[in-house]
């Protein structure tokens, strides 16, 4: 019967397996393949982007990585293991995510979302609970420090005891990180974190991005506001139909006419060449002349 509380080792040697990687992963709903044979990697000290049109399948995609969905093929390891496909399982083995649609809970206070976030990284026995002993104490005495310790790092500090509806967005948001945080991940996966930010709010949430991975966390972000992405990530993928089209530099994505095209569209066939934009023109000039005359 042990309260144990699980933290990574600090004096570790370097670990250069990637965080992630995701080795030909494809996600078929029915005759639809959502995801088709994707791979990638983060690697520690990265943060990477993940884009792509509507529909293009990158939640499904992290979907697939947090246990949430079973791949039809693939595999997804974290640190070298093979995860399962269970996502309280995923969370334990380190990787933490947030949501397109917030998921705190509402009627819970700042700091308490928080300390469910903590779940993952303490085992407390039952009759050391029930009997509130010395260890259990501790323990939560130590989840309780952490947890305030991310709440100043995210900024909410002085939010610990609101509900967490009574937030305004962007700080709801900011409390997702924090939650996700709070079960120590090596690997963080934000599903659009700016999504109905103002400029300020999205400011706010690129520094604490960057925050995170300065504290040793690696970051993979879905999002569409293509100047989040391109100022924050150290390489970026483009999803389109299910597969990944372009991976690199944001300079490198930025530039490739395939990624110019995925998002502005190819021209229409059909569409007005030289020759009907003259002819138009020359029938609006008769027009003219013929309303003076
Ligand atoms: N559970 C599901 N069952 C059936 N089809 C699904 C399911 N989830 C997603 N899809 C389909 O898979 C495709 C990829 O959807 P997904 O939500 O992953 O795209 P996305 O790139 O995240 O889009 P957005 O940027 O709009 O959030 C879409 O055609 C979607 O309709």
């Amino acid at each position: 019967m042990t309260t144990t509380t699980h933290t990574a080792p600090t004096d570790a040697p370097p670990d250069d397996r990637p965080r992630l990687r995701a080795a030909g992963v494809t996600m078929r709903f029915g005759g639809l393949t959502a995801v088709h044979n994707v791979d990638l990697e983060v690697y520690a000290g990265e943060i990477v982007g993940l884009i792509g049109p509507n529909g293009a399948g990158k939640t499904t995609f992290f979907n697939c990585l947090t246990g949430l969905y079973v791949p039809t093929e693939g595999t997804v390891s974290y640190r070298g293991t093979v995860l399962p496909h269970r996502s309280h399982l995923v969370t334990q083995a380190g990787i933490a995510r947030t949501f397109q649609n917030i998921r705190l809970f509402a009627n819970m206070t700042v700091l308490e979302n928080v300390l469910v976030g903590r779940h993952t990284r303490t085992s407390e026995g039952l009759f050391s609970a029930l009997l509130r002993g010395p260890r259990f104490r501790r323990a939560e005495r130590e989840s309780e420090e952490r947890a305030l310790e991310l709440l100043r790092f995210t900024g909410l500090e002085g939010k610990r005891d609101q509900l967490a509806r009574n937030l305004p967005y962007g700080e709801q948001r900011k409390l997702e990180i924090a939650r996700a945080l709070a079960s120590e991940p090596g690997l963080l996966l934000l599903d659009e974190p700016t999504a109905g930010m103002t400029a300020g709010e999205t400011t706010a949430t690129r520094e604490l991005v960057l925050a995170v991975r300065e504290q040793g966390t690696a970051v993979l972000v879905i999002e569409h506001d293509m100047r989040f992405i391109f100022n924050l990530c150290d390489r970026v993928a483009v999803l389109v139909q299910g597969e990944k089209l372009v991976e690199g530099s944001p300079e490198t994505v930025q530039n490739d006419d395939r990624v110019i095209a995925a998002y502005l569209g190819t021209p229409f066939e059909g569409e007005p060449g030289e020759a009907e934009i003259a002819e138009v023109r020359a029938a609006e000039a008769a027009d003219r002349e013929g309303g003076e005359g």
